[in-house]
């Protein structure tokens, strides 16, 4: 149980803090994934607007420095070319982050593992949410990063009538639906899922229902990262 205890761990190794700059502090805003030492996969929602980004690396508590933060600035900001910030049900809500150095890896700091390209997960499958997004719909970031497990809803279900109808495209992954799910702040991080007892980053936290987090039959929405696997291979090997 131990080892499986510590592979439960190591879903938060891969999540970082993405933080904009206002006036001499920085401030979580979402979630990310660290796929490669440079380079930080995120959503785009979060960075379609010019700021000042950093990107916290190993953090755990966002409001104190423990030791084993890595602070990395954003070199450059790679948003999917079809994002349409006025429309996010209609997808390509991914982005990638050029990190200015390399990450170190290590114990606190790991690499989110990606799927195979066109991957579509079954109703149920174990997955976890994680980030420090508000605790309850309305309430406050959470100081320590967390996490939810949140299985899987297919897409026949996610996209029928009473749940997300067409607002759910196939390019997305629902997972949740029950008490816990993501909320603001999350946006951007990581859902990593088990698949044939490896954990894979298969969504990138999307969005929750405007009228609450956890709404009814109203599951947190991830960009399907399988559906972007070519679009983030031609990013990374041009840049
Ligand atoms: C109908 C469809 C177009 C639609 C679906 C869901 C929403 N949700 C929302 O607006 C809720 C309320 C606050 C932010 N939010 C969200 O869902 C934001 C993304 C907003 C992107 C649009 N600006 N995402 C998150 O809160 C999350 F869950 F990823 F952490 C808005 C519109």
């Amino acid at each position: 149980t131990f080892c499986l205890k510590n592979q439960n761990k190591t879903k938060l190794f891969i999540t970082i803090s993405l933080q904009y700059k206002s006036g001499s502090s920085f401030y979580h805003t979402c979630g990310g994934t660290l796929i490669r030492r440079g380079w930080v996969m995120t959503a785009a929602h979060c960075v379609d607007r010019s700021r000042t980004w950093r990107v916290v690396l190993g953090d755990h508590n966002i409001n104190s420095h423990e030791g084993r933060e890595q602070y990395m600035s954003v070199s450059r900001v790679y948003l999917h070319p079809n994002w349409n910030s006025n429309n996010v049900a209609g997808g390509w809500d991914i982005a990638l982050l050029r990190l200015s150095s390399d990450a170190t890896l290590n114990n606190y700091v790991q690499l989110g593992a990606l799927p195979p390209s066109g991957q579509v997960l079954p109703h149920n499958n174990p997955c976890y949410i994680s980030g420090w997004g508000r605790t309850q719909t309305g309430g406050q970031l959470s100081a320590q990063l967390k996490q939810a497990y949140l299985p899987v809803v297919d897409h026949k279900t996610c996209s029928s009538y009473g749940w997300w109808g067409s607002t759910v495209k196939n390019s997305m992954v629902c997972a949740g639906g029950g008490s816990e799910s993501g909320c603001q702040g999350d946006s951007g991080g990581p859902l990593n899922c088990s698949v044939g007892g490896k954990w894979v980053v298969h969504g990138v936290t999307s969005f929750v229902s405007s009228s609450g987090c956890n709404a009814y039959r109203k599951p947190t929405v991830f960009t399907r990262v399988s559906a972007y696997i070519s679009w983030m291979n031609s990013v990374s090997v041009s840049a």
